[in-house]
């Protein structure tokens, strides 16, 4: 484990468990998130992502292990750790009778803001997650994706040191997936630890700096992105002529996948591997057209651990 997970504003969880009757949903978990990157929690379903997380935000306690949330324990100074922390949950509860902007006016006096701090929060907030347009419409006529948004803006009310997101990009239209990536580099470039999981892999490798493996309760690995990208990994690779380009690896020494669509797979050593390829390419008369990871650095990443389903 590195230095300081919980300790200056991180989270750490440090063999954390918690059963549901027989079913352990976290078994053993270990993880540092560090302030200023974004983590990533990733596992297949049922691997205990938001049982995880709900540990973390102090709304489950768990049956061992140690947790540390901006350098407090959410069971043992719950007041102190919430006060430093943004839950957003993946489904957003229903505050049908609410309008979108008392839902954070709301959410701001339970956090004790004065009256006109919380309202002018909230008029930010609605701006910056594109809402102003419904901040005086109830909360049930939003759409799945806007009402996702306003979870994001209620996480955010108190300006908290850790955010805990869970697949906020579920329901998200395109554009809105894009404002959201922005949002979260920006709030890890401010310093804040974010830790979020999803199944958008894809979407996870342009936004995370790290990644926490879980697997049936567990953690089966961690990595940096980066690291992971200069991974052992298949590439494609197509050309003008498909035939002219498989012989021209063939002979060249490089490894090639069978045939499974476009062009040709070729596994490599990361991004310098790459781009000696493409040099050697041109410089043969290749007529490349393109050359590219096959799949995300994570899902590579992911579908490498070879774990199942629950
Ligand atoms: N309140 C509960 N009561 C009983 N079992 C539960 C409860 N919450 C979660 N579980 C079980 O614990 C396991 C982990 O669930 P969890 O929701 O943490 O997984 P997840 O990784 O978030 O899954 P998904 O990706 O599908 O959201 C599952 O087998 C689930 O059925």
């Amino acid at each position: 484990m590195s230095t300081d997970g919980g300790g200056s504003g991180g989270v750490r969880a440090v063999g954390v468990r918690r059963a549901f009757g027989a079913v352990k949903a976290v078994d053993g978990v270990d993880l540092d998130a560090l302030p200023g990157r974004v983590t990533a929690l990733v596992g297949p379903n049922g691997s205990g992502k938001t049982t995880l997380l709900l540990v973390l935000a102090g709304l489950l306690v768990p049956d061992a292990g140690t947790v540390t949330v901006a350098g407090f324990d959410p069971v043992t100074q719950g007041l102190e750790a919430r006060r430093r922390t943004g839950w957003m949950p993946d489904v957003f509860g229903t505050w049908d009778s609410l309008t979108a902007r008392e839902v954070l006016t709301t959410v701001a006096a339970a956090y004790r803001l004065p009256r006109e701090v919380g309202a002018a929060r909230a008029a930010e907030l609605l701006t910056l997650v594109h809402l102003d347009e419904y901040a005086d419409a109830p909360a049930h006529v939003l759409s799945r994706g806007q009402k996702q948004r306003l979870g994001l803006a209620r996480a955010l009310v108190h300006d908290p040191q850790v955010l805990l997101l869970d697949e906020p990009a579920s329901g998200l239209d395109p554009r809105s997936r894009v404002d959201l990536r922005v949002l979260v580099r920006r709030l890890a470039a401010e310093g804040k630890t974010v830790l979020v999981s999803s199944h958008v892999l894809a979407e996870l490798d342009e936004m995370a700096d790290d990644a926490v493996f879980l697997s049936r309760g567990r953690t089966v690995a961690t990595q940096s992105v980066a690291g992971a990208a200069a991974q052992r990994r298949p590439w494609r690779v197509t050309a003008l002529d498909d035939a002219g380009l498989r012989a021209w690896l063939d002979r060249s020494g490089y490894a090639l996948a069978p045939p499974d669509g476009e062009g040709a797979l070729v596994e490599l050593d990361g991004d310098a591997a790459a781009a000696a390829l493409l040099r050697a390419a041109v410089g043969d008369g290749v007529p490349v057209v393109s050359l590219a990871p096959a799949g995300g650095v994570l899902e590579q990443a992911y579908l490498a651990l070879e774990e199942e389903r629950r």
